[in-house]
């Protein structure tokens, strides 16, 4: 069913159309259709199991380093102002697609090395920019994810030291450190207290306007908080609530 929103065609950032994924002969996610819309945050829910991850790898790519993988239709996602058709990209452009659709994950997995080697690494290896270059980009991101103020006196001290939500949001500023156009974020909270909770759901709630964000949640009250759309995954349908 294809999601009918009457947006202008500007607010589309991304349009899946007849999206179809399999594992070896498992059927995951069957004809799914549906739009992204710029600056907005799309929540993800369904049963455990019904291919909300494998749906968040698939706008990137990601599903491609398993094996057995497969998929047809298309997603077209308009990325530096140009529409892009990820689905047929060459895997030549898999990190630069990677850099613009950026994604944390459910638990943070850093980098062994310290907090500001974790933004200054991604930033040499994937941007190509240099330490002096990049210093400045990561004083803002950790600014951007209210880190900055714990962290300025100890860059250099190890990222595992880190209390988990301080480390989730040192995931997030190091997909923000490589300037993205869309978040992918998969129950970025799920290894939280409440506390830290809150603290990155506040971050979200300010990143909106500037990110179009995707993300897994299986808990209803967040969705409440965050969502501006809902689509419900279920038996390898997506529908949009
Ligand atoms: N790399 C893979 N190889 C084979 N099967 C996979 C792979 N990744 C996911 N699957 C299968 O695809 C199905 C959907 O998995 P996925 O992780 O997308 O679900 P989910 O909705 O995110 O689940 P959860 O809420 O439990 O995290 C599952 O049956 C899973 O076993």
């Amino acid at each position: 069913m294809l999601d009918i929103v009457h947006n202008s065609g500007d607010d589309i950032v991304g349009s899946l159309r007849g999206v179809s994924i399999r594992f070896a002969d498992k059927t995951i996610l069957k004809d799914v259709n549906l739009r992204l819309i710029k600056g907005q945050l799309h929540m993800l829910n369904g049963p455990s199991g019904c291919g909300k991850t494998t749906l968040l790898r698939a706008l990137n790519r990601l599903n491609d380093c398993f094996d057995q993988h497969d998929m047809s239709g298309s997603i077209c996602l308009k990325l530096s102002g140009e529409q892009v058709d990820v689905s047929q990209l060459a895997h030549k452009f898999l990190p630069l697609l990677r850099r613009k659709v950026g994604m944390v994950f459910q638990t943070p997995n850093l980098l062994p090395g310290s907090i500001i080697e974790n933004l200054l690494l991604p930033l040499k290896v994937v941007a190509g920019l240099n330490a002096a270059l990049g210093l400045a980009r990561c004083e803002k991101v950790l600014v951007q994810v209210m880190l900055w103020g714990e962290v300025k006196d100890r860059l250099n001290a190890d990222a595992a030291s880190l209390s988990g939500g301080q480390q989730q949001r040192l995931c997030l500023a190091r997909a923000l450190v490589l300037e993205p156009e869309i978040l992918l974020l998969d129950e970025p909270t799920a290894s939280l207290d409440p506390e830290n909770t809150e603290v990155i759901e506040q971050l979200l709630e300010s990143l909106k306007q500037q990110y179009t964000m995707v993300m897994v949640s299986h808990c209803p009250a967040q969705t409440k908080r965050l969502a501006d759309k809902v689509f419900k995954l279920d038996r390898q349908q997506v529908f949009t609530c």
